[in-house]
């Protein structure tokens, strides 16, 4: 399952770890606090007397989270954002705490005088609100107020919802073909968030796949126990335009329906012994695990029980046309 990374971000007081903690311990997401990544590797360059505090070397700090992020699923903690590349996070939050309440926080901490004015003053003239408001694209930043610890609870649960629709929304738009090789694999992409499944399949009665360079010319039912993706926020589908196949309008209907948590099947048997021809991820008796890092993705399958090359059944460019017609949605040829 592919999740996003979010900064969590505030003036240092208003609790980025009390709730990257909490969120980390309910969901997947994995916490990282800069200031510990930090004196972990000793990444400094120098020290700041003024305000008693090491340097931070802010290019080590970004080649040490780079792995981290790049698998995808972290929560930063760090009182600023102005040294992370923008594209590394999906959301970014915004803790707010009332100056009195903060002025409190930060005395208990024994912070020495000038650094607990700069601090409230930093909070005061909401420096690093404007900071990310400026640095990300509208909608990504969002300010929570962090002053009691019922809101604490709120902030935590609006961060769950959010990432929660974040992962349907990027989850795999699976296209597979009807073999041995795509069950399993299927099997094996059960419990991730599968978005949509198209399976698909020749029908027995219908000519050769030659006669029919669509072979997918049906896209099964498919189960479905999860609720729909809000309809403010389609996944899938938007801008979708003249289907010019059978299978395309039967798949873009998978892709755009409901999600599903369960995957059809058949007896059919006629390309059970199919391997794919054209998918890049293996051959037929290997697992296929899908990456985190492609998602969504599309494998396209063919039968080669035709003996025909990869692309000649369709599959191809039927992954390819798919791809190209759904933002998000990727094809490996
Ligand atoms: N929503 C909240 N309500 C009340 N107290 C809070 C809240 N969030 C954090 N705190 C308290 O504020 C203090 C600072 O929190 P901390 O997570 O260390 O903040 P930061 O790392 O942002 O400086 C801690 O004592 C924590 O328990």
């Amino acid at each position: 399952m592919v999740l996003p990374n979010i900064l969590l971000t505030g003036t240092p007081g208003v609790g980025k770890p009390t709730l990257a903690k909490e969120l980390a311990s309910r969901s997947g997401l994995k916490y990282i606090n800069v200031g510990d990544v930090a004196r972990e590797g000793a990444l400094y360059h120098g020290y700041n007397e003024e305000h008693e505090c090491p340097i931070l070397d802010e290019e080590k700090v970004v080649d040490e989270l780079e792995n981290h992020r790049a698998e995808g699923g972290v929560t930063v903690d760090y009182h600023g954002r102005d040294f992370f590349p923008e594209q590394w996070f999906h959301e970014v939050f915004v803790l707010r705490t009332d100056n009195s309440i903060l002025y409190k926080r930060l005395e208990t901490r024994g912070y020495n005088e000038k650094k607990l004015g700069d601090t409230i003053e930093c909070e005061t003239f909401q420096v690093l609100y404007e900071e990310a408001m400026l640095s990300y694209k509208e909608g990504v930043v969002h300010q929570l107020p962090s002053n009691m610890p019922e809101e604490r609870e709120d902030d935590r649960n609006q961060i769950l919802r959010w990432t929660e629709q974040w992962v349907k929304a990027h989850s795999p738009g699976l296209v597979t073909g009807w073999s041995s090789y795509s069950t399993r694999l299927v099997a094996s992409l059960a419990n991730s968030s599968l978005l949509g499944l198209g399976l698909l399949r020749r029908p027995r009665a219908t000519g050769s796949a030659t006669s029919n360079p669509f072979w997918a010319s049906e896209a099964l039912p498919v189960q479905s126990s999860r609720a729909p993706p809000s309809p403010a926020e389609p996944p899938w589908g938007r801008g979708l335009v003249e289907p010019h196949t059978e299978a395309f309008p039967a798949l873009a209907g998978v892709l755009t329906g409901p999600p599903v948590d369960q995957v059809c099947d058949t007896e059919d048997s006629e390309v059970d012994r199919a391997s794919p021809v054209c998918g890049h991820r293996g051959h037929a008796g290997q697992e296929a695990t899908p990456s985190p890092q492609v998602a969504p993705w599309v494998l396209p399958l063919g039968s080669p029980d035709s003996g025909e090359k990869p692309g000649s059944l369709g599959t191809c460019a039927l992954s390819a046309d798919l791809a190209l017609r759904f933002p998000g949605l990727s094809a490996h040829l």
